[in-house]
């Protein structure tokens, strides 16, 4: 059991109403989940104000609050703290009331716009395969030494990431290699944490619905840097044009890894097919399972990344070197009259641009590429026709159809896309809305040796059409035609 005053060290409050001697069985920051005994913090969001909700939260339970404004009415059986922001203090208790689990282990994290999940399951496959007990936080799934956890968000909310540091903890994991997404720092859900070492992967467009413009995107990327403590590493894509602005105002070690620039970790690539990569990093030449030039700088930012964590070279390299990626990033199938079936969750222009030149470098002769790919509802509208025209400059044919609309029209998601298309191209574009339909047509239109990729999906399990989930699997579909196509 822990008691208000534990929880609250280190919080920088301007006002305590109440002795803080209340024992605290629960940190909710969501009135609907209100239990007996919970500490209940408001937070400011983007559709309602957690504050309005306070009474509420009293009236099923809470025994106090952390608020940044008091309510007009409050009871006297209640502890109210006040702060200056309700959502960085939901960082710091929720680190409290878990026993600051992410001291207890080497934490890293990962941030950049592609790239994430592919470099945080790479280090979790590899420190585990090197004899580590490890966790993994990521928006495929959440692990911990080898059991799995669903994951909602790329990067948890400050309660259930403290709790599962803390399991982590729990089961003996030396290591935890979490994804960090701009979100997440913008909202201080990683607040509290302490930081082994931090690693930039790229920044490119996305996102811009929710930071409104790429400065303030970068902005977010940037102060995870900022706030990495002196005996972290804080390592970056010096080959991206921002890798620089990531390290300019940081305490950390400041370390580069690059193809291009000169770089601490340099790596070149000698061969890059659909076999895998071949790669000279450092002086030791190497095959890699994974290919594209973009998983080469993954591949080149987990090595760096496990040379800082002082692992032995050869040890890294060996290993790395059998590992394969994250679920739905290059999966593939080929039809028995060997159509080439990829899926992928490029969901983001930069992100179809580089796996459509990657089947560009690697497709073997004038084989064909057909594109299926469509944009999420209740995201980023600006890049819509970035991505279908990105997708029509590096296919053949190009089928534009959902994603998961959200709450919005499909249909209106795929006009905003076909905007983006040039006039001379239109007559290699089909618009299908529904999904199964865009995907059988872009199989029937192949012919053997031709490649489909299935953009924007990769290893979801749904699709998310006016709110509801129903299940939905890129690469079931295309198992699924493949197998009646002879
Ligand atoms: C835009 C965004 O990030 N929204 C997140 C945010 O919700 P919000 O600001 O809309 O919250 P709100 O509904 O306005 O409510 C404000 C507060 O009132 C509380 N409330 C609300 C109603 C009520 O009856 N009682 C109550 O107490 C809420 O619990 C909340 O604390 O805070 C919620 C609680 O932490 C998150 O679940 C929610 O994530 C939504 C579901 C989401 O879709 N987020 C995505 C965009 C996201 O975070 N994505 C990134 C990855 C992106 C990438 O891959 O690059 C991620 O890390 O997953
Ligand atoms: N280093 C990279 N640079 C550019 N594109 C990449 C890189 N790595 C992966 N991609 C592309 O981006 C897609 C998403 O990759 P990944 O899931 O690793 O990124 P992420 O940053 O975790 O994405 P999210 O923000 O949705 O969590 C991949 O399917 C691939 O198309
Ligand atoms: N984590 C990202 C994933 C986008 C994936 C795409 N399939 C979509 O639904 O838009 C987001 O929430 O913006
Ligand atoms: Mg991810």
């Amino acid at each position: 059991m822990k008691y208000l005053s534990d929880i609250i060290e280190g919080l920088a409050f301007t006002e305590l109403q109440g002795s803080a001697d209340m024992e605290i069985s629960a940190i909710v920051f969501d009135s609907r989940k209100v239990i007996p005994g919970s500490l209940f913090v408001a937070v400011k969001g983007t559709v309602v104000d957690g504050h309005d909700y306070i009474l509420q939260a009293i009236n099923d339970g809470a025994v106090a609050v952390i608020c940044e404004e008091l309510p007009a009415r409050v009871t006297g059986e209640v502890d109210f703290l006040m702060v200056a922001d309700s959502s960085v203090a939901l960082g710091i208790v929720s680190a409290n009331f878990y026993d600051n689990p992410s001291a207890k282990l080497k934490l890293i994290g990962v941030t950049g716009t592609n790239g994430k999940t592919t470099i945080a399951t790479l280090l979790y496959k590899l420190f585990s395969d090197l004899g580590y007990k490890c966790g993994l936080l990521s928006t495929v799934e959440n692990q911990i030494n080898g059991e799995v956890i669903p994951a909602t968000h790329t990067t948890p909310d400050p309660v259930e990431l403290n709790k599962l540091l803390s399991e982590m903890v729990e089961k003996g994991c030396d290591y935890c290699f979490m994804e960090v997404s701009s979100h997440a720092i913008a909202q201080h859900r990683i607040v509290g944490l302490s930081f082994t070492g931090g690693i930039f992967s790229n920044l490119t467009h996305d996102h811009l619905d929710y930071h409104k413009t790429f400065a303030e995107y970068l902005k977010a990327k940037k102060t995870f840097f900022d706030e990495l403590p002196s005996n972290a590493f804080a390592l970056t894509n010096i080959d991206d044009k921002n890798g620089n602005v990531m390290l300019q105002n940081t305490k950390a070690h400041k370390k580069t890894y690059g193809l291009k620039s000169m770089a601490d970790y340099k790596a070149r690539i000698l061969e890059n097919q659909f076999e895998g990569l071949f790669l000279q990093i450092d002086s030791d030449e190497v095959w890699f399972k994974m290919v594209g030039t973009f998983n080469a700088y993954n591949l080149l930012a987990v090595y760096a990344a496990a040379m800082l964590l002082e692992q032995d070279k050869t040890a890294i390299l060996t290993s790395l070197s059998k590992l394969t990626g994250a679920k739905g990033r290059f999966d593939y199938i080929v039809s028995p009259n060997k159509i080439i079936g990829i899926v992928d969750y490029a969901h983001s222009p930069d992100a179809v641009q580089n796996i459509l030149s990657t089947i560009h470098d690697i497709r073997k002769g004038n084989e064909k590429v057909i594109t299926v790919i469509g944009c999420g509802g209740d995201r980023d509208k600006t890049k819509r026709p970035i991505m279908a025209k990105t997708a029509c400059e590096w296919s053949d044919r190009v089928i534009l159809t959902s994603d998961n609309p959200r709450s919005e029209d499909p249909a209106q998601i795929i006009r905003d896309m076909e905007e983006g298309i040039d006039p001379a191209f239109k007559r290699f574009t089909l618009s299908i809305v529904d999904r199964r339909e865009a995907i059988k047509t872009a199989c029937m239109l192949a012919k053997p040796g031709d490649i489909v990729l299935v953009a924007g999906k990769g290893h979801e399990k749904y699709q998310e059409v006016k709110g509801v989930r129903s299940h939905f699997d890129d690469m079931e579909e295309l198992t699924d035609i493949f197998k009646d196509i002879v």
